[in-house]
């Protein structure tokens, strides 16, 4: 199934919602993580390296350049050892990948982290619907094995810790899986 058996390090996504916490994840899981891992905000990345086509003023969010995306990501990913943190999984090769991590918030608190860093009123509204309705766990779940996508709560601090050190059991038998030694 995977292609993984090259790489030294595992490829992890990390998805959810817009303010699920990805991000504080994946600095946590750097930190943590029993291989070194690179951490890659993708949506950062889309605005430094202008992997766009155009910005929306009205969502004020951009239009990426799918290709040039993945043209920009496929030798890092080919070597391992990265969080790619976005908000959408769907677009990254299922051979890329060996974890899809999706973060779940209860939706009133994910409001008020919204709403916290600023955004617009139909930005919350949007982002808020879509956590309801499970949009990006849908996705991940019908873009990847079953067996690769692992939903995890994400509203408190015990909940950001315990996720971190699941992950980071996983890849210690990621790593015995895998005969890579610890560099
Ligand atoms: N598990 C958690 N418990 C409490 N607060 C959290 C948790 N995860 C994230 N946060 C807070 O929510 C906000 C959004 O987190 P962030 O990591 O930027 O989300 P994302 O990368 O998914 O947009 C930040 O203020 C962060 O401190």
């Amino acid at each position: 199934m995977s292609s993984s058996t090259s790489r030294q390090a595992p490829v992890i996504v990390i998805t959810g919602t817009p303010g699920t916490g990805k991000t504080t994840h994946a600095q946590l899981l750097v930190e943590e993580s029993p291989v070194p891992l690179r951490h890659i905000n993708v949506g950062e990345w889309v605005k430094q390296k202008e992997l766009y086509e155009e910005y929306d003023e009205d969502w004020q969010s951009y239009t990426v350049d799918e290709d040039k995306l993945l043209d920009e990501l496929e030798p890092i990913t080919s070597a391992g050892g990265v969080i790619l943190d976005w908000h959408t999984s769907d677009i990254f090769p299922e051979r890329w990948v060996d974890l899809v991590v999706v973060l779940r918030c209860d939706h009133s608190q994910l409001w008020e982290r919204l709403e916290k860093r600023g955004y617009p009123l139909k930005k919350v509204q949007e982002n808020n619907e879509a956590e309801i309705m499970e949009v990006v766990l849908d996705e991940a779940r019908s873009s990847y094995a079953p067996e690769i996508v692992v939903e995890l709560k994400s509203e408190s601090t015990e909940d950001l810790e315990s996720n971190v050190a699941r992950i980071v059991q996983w890849i210690d038998a990621w790593k015995q899986d895998h005969g890579a030694t610890n560099q």
